[in-house]
């Protein structure tokens, strides 16, 4: 009898998945690219529109990088400013910046070079001077990696009605060449569309902090950015902390665009994982929800539960199960898109399945310890989400002079820290 009552909750629990795949395509056909059209934009006119500060907090460079930031210079918005921040003045990304800005003597744009170091957060650290400096009330949070289309900017401002205090872009990605891009875009554009539509959809805080934009003087009240900077999933608080002050967090009609020069598929398993020791350390109950939204989890547990309940062959249940779950992506990942793909079905397929399979040993690996290594440093995270620093950069040039990669999307960034300068010409010297 109670071994009946398992097989139902399990085959409940697989129902109630298929129920977040309807609500994420519902809501994502219903909200996503709807303020695209001119009569949509035109509602507020130029005159109407508020300034906006848009923080670019950077570390190092890959090839996409001059591209990706030139697209925020190129805006059809009335006003706004871009400030850029680096943590030392021996970042490559000083160079791009600074021949930005010639390009565009008409945009205000500023550089602010070294970053203050009064949290764990790197990512916080680098944004104190901008966001002390932002002239406007709009502020947008952007990272390095991603590209903008012009009208984006109108668009968030659009969601930004009264009562909104962060209007969240969900990730996504730009195409770009490879198996590896293929698969970051399918990652992003069926998985993690679904949660964070369906979450949104039911206004469950989901969080992606790589494109944002905010009210200052609600993140004021919450005490400005530097209370979050205990934390690595600062994204996360700071939402949590703008819905406490009452203001509602909504989701924008378009995705951000990553572009990062960078799609290897080893480092952005990093990134995942990093990102799931993240999830589970902020919010433990997911440690036993997140692998029940896997398809391969889920399909086995609900084909042994209706081969026992209801007499269906567990392998014809689980292959109907994937197939039906694969549908249900490449009709999700064509909203999110917003037409064709820019691969092919047999590609998507691959990536697809490659995804799946793959999803549970990521997980399984955010497990092993509470040690993250995001950029140039090494944290470990706590139960709650704080995070205390155990390495800094020059911890490591001092051990062994190399060219370090990321753990995020990022290429192989060379740095040339004056310790790093030091020690290759004392290497050149004695070779
Ligand atoms: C019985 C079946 C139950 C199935 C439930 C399936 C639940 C799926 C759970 C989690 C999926 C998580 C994917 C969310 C992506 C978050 C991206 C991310 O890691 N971002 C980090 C980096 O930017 C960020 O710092 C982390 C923030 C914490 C985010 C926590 C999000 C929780 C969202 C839960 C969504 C459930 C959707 C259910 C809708 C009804
Ligand atoms: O030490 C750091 C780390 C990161 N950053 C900046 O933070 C941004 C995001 O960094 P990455 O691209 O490496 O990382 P992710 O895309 O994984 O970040 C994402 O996940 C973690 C969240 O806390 C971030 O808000 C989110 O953007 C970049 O603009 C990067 O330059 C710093 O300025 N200093």
């Amino acid at each position: 009898m109670q071994f009946l009552s398992v097989t139902g909750e399990i085959l409940l629990g697989w129902l109630f998945c298929w129920l977040i795949h309807i609500v994420s395509i519902c809501y994502g056909f219903r909200h996503l690219y709807k303020n695209q059209g001119p009569v949509k934009q035109a509602d507020i006119g130029d005159e109407a529109l508020p300034g906006v500060s848009i923080l670019k907090p950077l570390t190092g460079v890959d090839k996409n990088l001059k591209e990706n930031l030139e697209s925020f210079f190129t805006q059809d918005y009335p006003q706004f400013e871009l400030l850029f921040s680096v943590p030392d003045d021996h970042d490559p990304a000083i160079l791009v910046v600074k021949s930005l800005i010639e390009s565009y003597p008409k945009v205000d744009a500023k550089l602010f070079i070294g970053a203050q170091d009064v949290v764990s957060n790197g990512k916080i650290n680098n944004m104190v001077r901008p966001y002390e400096a932002a002239k406007f009330n709009i502020i947008v949070i952007s990272d390095t990696g991603i590209k903008t289309t012009p009208t984006t900017l109108r668009e968030m401002v659009t969601c930004m009605k009264p009562d909104v205090g962060l209007v969240l872009q969900m990730p996504y990605c730009a195409p770009r060449k490879g198996f590896g891009a293929v698969y970051q875009q399918v990652y992003f554009g069926t998985m993690q569309a679904r949660n964070c539509l369906s979450a949104n959809a039911c206004n469950i805080n989901c969080s992606t902090g790589m494109s944002c934009m905010l009210r200052r003087e609600v993140l004021d009240k919450a005490g400005g950015l530097t209370p979050f900077g205990k934390y690595l999933a600062e994204d996360h608080f700071i939402a949590e902390g703008i819905r406490q002050q009452g203001y509602k967090v909504v989701l924008s009609t378009l995705p951000a665009l990553q572009n990062s020069g960078n799609c290897q598929i080893s480092d952005f398993h990093k990134r995942l994982v990093r990102w799931a020791k993240l999830r589970m350390t902020s919010l433990p109950t997911l440690i036993f929800l997140e692998p029940l939204g896997e398809s391969v989890i889920q399909g086995a547990a609900a084909s042994i539960a209706a081969s026992y309940l209801l007499d269906i062959s567990p392998l014809a249940f689980f292959i109907g199960h994937l197939l039906v779950w694969f549908l249900s992506d490449y009709i999700l990942i064509r909203i999110v898109q917003n037409g064709p793909l820019p691969f092919s079905k047999f590609e998507f397929l691959a990536a697809w399945l490659f995804r799946e399979t793959m999803a549970p040993y990521i997980l399984l690996q955010g497990h092993m310890t509470h040690h993250v290594t995001w950029r140039n440093r090494k944290y470990r995270v706590k139960w709650g989400g704080e995070v205390e620093r155990i390495s800094e950069p020059g911890d490591e040039l001092e051990e062994k002079v190399e060219k370090y990669q990321t753990d995020s999307d990022n290429v192989t960034v060379q740095r040339s820290s004056k310790k790093m300068v030091e020690i290759l010409n004392s290497v050149a010297v004695t070779s």
